[in-house]
């Protein structure tokens, strides 16, 4: 029987009336700012409340921030967190960067935010899931059916919390593992001391394979508190759980397979050729390519608006450059 996850269809209204936001993070020059991008427009596309954070690592070019603040978004760089050190091999070498994730915790501005990974494309609106009760840590259960689980005991027996009737844990491998979220999208409350804490716990945690999920997934466990699969849908799912998914119910992509970055799509890899796959990929581009959903700066528009209501397109200096304050129309 699949472990409970948070029923959302009556979530009591937060009272608290401190601000929100959905946060990404960037790092280096490479083609995530795709992504990225995209995330922006998709959450314009489903008329999100809240603005998007993106906390980039310096290594982000000032041109990637310029496009980022062009649509929207709310630009705050962050400096890097590295692990200590150590010979562990991570499932993918760069996931050595995601540490700095960890720098979000910071942002106290904010009640609570909303981090979605720069892979990650919003179908359906998800404000709703600010107004989860605070005390949590919130996100979806991930799977271990990929190679890229290969180093667990759980890959090895072929166990998956996604369907833990299939492969039973067999008593003498000790306790079942905890239930494990994917990091790639989660519901958290920024705060100091615990940004203090996740540090300091960091610098003795030596590290493992899926880097910082690993850490967060330590050291939330004992608050996470999973949330329905439509809100972060690991695409390995729809061929490792086909039970589990309902491809039009999806409300959060997860482009993490190996092959299926939209934004670097081949189609040549393993299930790269799945019609669900190659919708999805088309639905991240159709979002990425409408010119409807790129950001209007209300100011700039009223300027214009105002200055071609006499026949003059007349941008005035300072408003026709970056110096525009840059916010989505309803951040709070
Ligand atoms: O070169 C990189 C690699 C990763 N990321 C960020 O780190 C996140 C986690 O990496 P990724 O999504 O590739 O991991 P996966 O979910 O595929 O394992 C990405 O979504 C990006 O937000 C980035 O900005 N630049
Ligand atoms: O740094 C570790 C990363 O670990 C996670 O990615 C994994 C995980 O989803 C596995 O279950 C998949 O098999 C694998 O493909 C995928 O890369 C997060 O998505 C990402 O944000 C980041 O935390
Ligand atoms: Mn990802």
């Amino acid at each position: 029987m699949a472990p409970a996850v948070v029923n959302l269809d009556r979530i009591p209204t937060a009272s608290n009336s401190k601000k929100r936001a959905y946060v990404t993070f960037l790092a280096g020059n490479g083609d995530y700012i795709k992504g990225v991008v995209g995330l922006a427009k998709g959450l314009r596309k489903v008329n999100s409340a809240y603005p998007l954070v993106v906390a980039v690592l310096p290594d982000v070019p000032e041109e990637h921030r310029r496009i980022l603040e062009s649509q929207g978004c709310i630009v705050k760089e962050i400096e890097p967190v590295y692990p200590p050190e150590s010979q562990t091999q991570f499932a993918m070498a760069y996931y050595v960067i995601n540490y700095s994730k960890l720098r979000i915790w910071k942002f106290v501005e904010y009640g609570k935010m909303i981090y979605l990974d720069g892979d990650i494309q919003v179908f359906d609106n998800i404000d709703h899931l600010f107004d989860l009760p605070d005390g949590h840590f919130y996100a979806v259960m991930d799977c271990f059916c990929e190679k890229t689980w290969s180093h667990t005991p759980q890959y090895q027996i072929g166990y998956c919390q996604q369907s833990p009737e299939k492969v039973q844990w067999p008593a003498d491998m000790g306790p079942k593992p905890s239930l494990f979220f994917n990091a790639g999208m989660f519901v958290f409350e920024p705060s100091i001391s615990t940004y203090d804490d996740l540090l300091k716990t960091l610098r003795v945690t030596p590290p493992t394979p899926f880097a910082e999920q690993d850490f967060l997934n330590m050291y939330f466990k004992d608050i996470y508190k999973p949330i329905p699969l439509v809100y972060n849908l690991v695409l390995a799912m729809l061929w490792r759980h086909p039970e589990n998914v309902n491809v039009n119910d999806v409300k959060v992509a997860h482009y993490c397979a190996a092959g299926s970055k939209p934004w670097r799509y081949t189609g040549k890899e393993e299930n790269m050729q799945r019609e669900d796959i190659k919708m999805l990929v088309k639905k991240w581009w159709d979002i990425y390519n409408d010119k409807s959903l790129d950001y209007k700066n209300p100011i700039l528009a009223a300027h214009v608006t105002a200055n071609s209501n006499n026949g003059g397109m007349v941008l005035s200096p300072v408003l026709s450059d970056s110096k525009v304050p840059v916010c989505a129309p309803s951040a709070a």
